[in-house]
């Protein structure tokens, strides 16, 4: 089968959102050991990584040594996040396949993602980036301008810019490297946000939301299967209340209509059900949301939440 995975960015970091390396060195670590055992299966894959605690770090060190070393734009950062990023995943999945004697042919790329100009996404800020703060912590950034919205249970976050990705101009060569037997890094951090100015490519101050661009690469590689892992093990219909249920296989009508009453929330699990349910709906194959260890799991459909298009698709269970 080929699969295109998306690896969270909050799951492949600690839970106070700080991203140290040898955090991400684990958290990478652990999820490449699920991703080798469908290398060892056969199927063909591509990886996809979020990017917002690391991109959220990197900008603020810029802005905090700005008047020491020129400071980059945004798009700039999401640059450098694809590069460590996938310098990690290159290191973890080599090391892991060979310990199993098998071989490993990785390729990480920069890619970039077109966006609009126009797109509403540039005029309210959405995308949660960066560490968690305190709300003195955030007033004291609203002052300056910044855009800080709460996250229910865990603290303040900065918000950016988040347009709507469109087209992923390296799709080719991903298509090449696949059908040549590599698993391929890609699209991390949703992309290198960018628009067309007649022949020119332009980078673009935002930050991509990942689960997006995995469901427009999914559907423009010819995925059997989007893969969403995160640290959750599904998505959840009454989600931090007493009567919570992990939602197992679902149809696109159900998913469209839980989405409608605001079960998902915006900026975590809302963009994760919206990417399997596009990826379902373009494509008429299935879209799963699930945990970073259980992505073998998942693949299998023995596990996470499985949006497919209707009739619901049976025999899977959420957990
Ligand atoms: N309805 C829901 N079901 C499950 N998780 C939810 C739900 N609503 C919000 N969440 C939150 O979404 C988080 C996953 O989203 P996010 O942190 O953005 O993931 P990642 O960085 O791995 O892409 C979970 O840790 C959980 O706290
Ligand atoms: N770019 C992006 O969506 O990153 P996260 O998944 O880390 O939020």
């Amino acid at each position: 089968m080929r699969l295109v995975i998306a690896l969270g960015g909050n799951a492949m970091t600690s839970g106070d959102g700080s991203a140290r390396p040898e955090d991400q060195r684990t958290a990478i670590q652990g999820a490449m050991r699920s991703v080798a055992d469908l290398v060892e299966a056969g199927h063909q894959i591509v990886l996809t990584h979020g990017n917002g605690p690391q991109v959220g770090n990197l900008l603020l060190k810029n802005e905090i040594a700005a008047d020491v070393v020129p400071p980059v734009p945004l798009d700039w950062c999401v640059a450098q996040t694809q590069a460590t990023i996938g310098r990690l995943v290159l290191d973890a999945l080599d090391e892991e396949l060979g310990r199993r004697g098998h071989p490993s042919r990785t390729a990480v790329i920069v890619t970039r993602t077109i966006v609009d100009r126009d797109d509403p996404g540039f005029l309210v800020p959405t995308k949660p980036i960066g560490r968690y703060a305190t709300a003195e912590e955030a007033a004291a950034m609203q002052a300056h301008g910044q855009h800080w919205v709460e996250i229910p249970h865990k603290g303040w976050r900065r918000v950016v810019a988040s347009p709507e990705p469109r087209r992923i101009p390296e799709v080719g060569t991903v298509r090449a490297l696949l059908d040549d037997g590599f698993v391929v890094v890609c699209a991390g951090g949703g992309g290198i946000p960018t628009v067309r100015q007649g022949e020119a490519y332009v980078g673009i101050e935002a930050v991509i939301d990942k689960d997006l661009t995995a469901a427009l690469l999914a559907e423009q590689v010819g995925a059997d299967t989007l893969v969403i892992a995160t640290d959750v093990d599904a998505a959840v219909v009454g989600f931090g209340t007493p009567h919570a249920e992990p939602l197992g296989a679902v149809g696109l009508a159900e998913i469209r209509r839980l989405a409608s009453t605001g079960a998902f929330a915006a900026g975590s699990m809302g963009p994760k059900v919206e990417a399997v349910t596009r990826f379902a709906a373009h494509t008429g194959r299935t879209g799963v949301i699930t945990s970073l260890p259980r992505i073998d799991d998942a693949v299998a459909g023995r596990t996470g939440t499985r949006v497919g298009p209707d009739p619901v698709p049976t025999g899977t269970v959420a957990t």
